[in-house]
């Protein structure tokens, strides 16, 4: 039997201090695929969050032909892709591809590279209905063709013509818009992607493609323009500060109370969970590259209603610790989660603790206030993990979220970087 992490959690501790921000998840995976695109030279990314989907984007960009460095101490990644270039390597493996979402994201590279992709598996946070048609029908679209192994559950992609084309998005998804522009880039001709996501990974993924050479226009307006360049050179890159890392922080300085500053948040990329924290009765304060976070624990928690939306919408990734701090707020707070049909496994969890929260469909409703008591209680998905943690750290004695992996998956050094404000909580490691 494997390890197994485990986060204990022991409540009634104000916060206070200084946390850093790590650099963005959801920046670095399209950016490690996006340095795959580089046929010579060696790209240099900084400021990488040492996290398990960080890891497994590596091992896959090994397993295709890439050189990888990972210097952790130096939070920095060296991607030498010159030797991408073998069609049998083409290949994205359910045993790393499924561990992780951003595993779609190598799709661009290996069809440019290679000529060719199979995908295997992808995978990311079980949160319902996770499809991938916009990614598949765009780069149809490019020139390229899917066709799916339904025996086997994969997909094969034959790619040795891409071009330009007129391309749109059902919805602005993220992943999708930051896919179909890495398809674009190296495809001769014109291409233009109509409802483009406009979060601002996107924007940090435009700007690294940008430094590479590629020639994209429109980045935060939903249409974007990619004219198709011959090729892409390795540059070196700073990865932006992660948003839902800072959320989460600021709304666990919220339900302990306490003064906290976070180094490298940024206030205008929480969008409207900013205006959701100030209602409830947080305070901020933008001081250059610095956030400071304010709660006066001696006046109660107000209720609040959310409802999730692409950015600049209260971001769908939030709205797990959300409900968990909602559960401390004096009255109702109505949570509608209109991303993903199956986000929230969370309640369950928190009702475990002493949690009122009722759930139909898309809908909660959280009643509030409420004590919560440490309990054992399960991660369904990385952000419930990192949001049972916030309810441990306000629960009376000792809570154990498991499995800790799904934290890990996307919050580097959780608990150091909580303990380092004071909070009483441990990555333990069972055998
Ligand atoms: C690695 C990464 O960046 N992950 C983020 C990204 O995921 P991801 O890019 O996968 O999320 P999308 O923006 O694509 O998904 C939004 C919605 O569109 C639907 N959809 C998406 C693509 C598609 O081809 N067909 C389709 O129907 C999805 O099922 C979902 O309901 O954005 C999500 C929404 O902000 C975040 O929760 C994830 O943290
Ligand atoms: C849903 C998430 O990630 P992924 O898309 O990588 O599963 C998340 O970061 O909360």
């Amino acid at each position: 039997m494997g390890q197994e992490v485990r986060y204990r959690v022991r409540g009634g501790r104000p916060l206070s201090g200084t946390a850093f921000i790590q650099g963005a998840k959801n920046a670095v995976l399209p950016m490690i695929g996006a340095a795959l695109l580089a046929a010579k030279g060696r790209t240099v990314l900084r400021n990488v969050p040492v996290i398990e989907d960080v890891y497994r984007s590596l091992e896959l960009a090994e397993h295709i032909g890439a050189k990888v460095e990972f210097h952790e101490a130096e939070r920095t990644v060296v991607i030498d892709a010159s030797g991408l270039n073998d069609p049998e390597l083409a290949v994205l493996p359910a045993e790393i591809a499924a561990r992780f979402r951003g595993s779609v994201l190598f799709v661009p590279a290996l069809m440019h590279r290679t000529g060719r992709a199979r995908i295997e598996g992808v995978g990311g946070c079980n949160l319902g209905s996770r499809n991938l048609d916009f990614h598949y029908r765009g780069f149809a679209r490019l020139g390229a063709e899917v066709t799916e192994d339904p025996e086997r559950n994969h997909i094969n992609v034959e790619a040795s013509n891409l071009r330009g084309g007129r391309l749109y998005l059902d919805t602005p998804s993220h992943t999708g818009t930051e896919n179909l522009i890495m398809a674009a880039v190296l495809a001769p001709g014109t291409t233009v992607i109509e409802h483009a996501a406009l979060e601002p990974e996107v924007l940090d993924v435009i700007g690294f493609l940008s430094a590479m050479g590629a020639k994209i226009s429109g980045g935060g307006t939903g249409l974007i323009t990619v004219e198709g360049v011959e090729e892409l050179t390795a540059v070196e890159h700073t990865i932006m500060s992660d948003r839902i890392d800072a959320g989460v922080f600021a709304m666990t300085v919220a339900a302990t109370g306490g003064e906290v500053s976070l180094v490298g948040a940024n206030l205008d990329h929480l969008g409207v969970a900013r205006w959701k924290l100030e209602q409830m009765g947080v305070e901020f304060s933008q001081e250059g590259a610095v956030l400071h976070v304010t709660r006066d624990p001696s006046v109660p928690l107000r209720p609040i209603n959310a409802v999730t939306s692409p950015f600049p919408g209260f971001a769908t990734d939030l709205q797990s610790p959300l409900m968990a701090l909602a559960t401390l707020a004096e009255g109702e707070s109505y949570i509608h989660e209109a991303i993903y049909d199956g986000r929230f496994a969370l309640a369950d969890e928190l009702n475990k603790m002493g949690a009122k929260i009722e759930v139909e469909g898309t809908r909660a409703i959280v009643h509030g206030p409420t004590d919560l008591r440490g309990t054992e209680v399960i991660a369904h998905d990385l952000r419930t993990g990192a949001a049972l943690v916030l309810a441990g750290l306000v629960a009376e004695g000792e809570t154990i979220v498991a499995p800790g992996y799904l934290v890990d998956r996307g919050h580097a050094q959780f608990a150091t970087r909580l303990a380092a404000l004071g909070a009483d909580v441990e990555r333990v490691v069972v055998s």
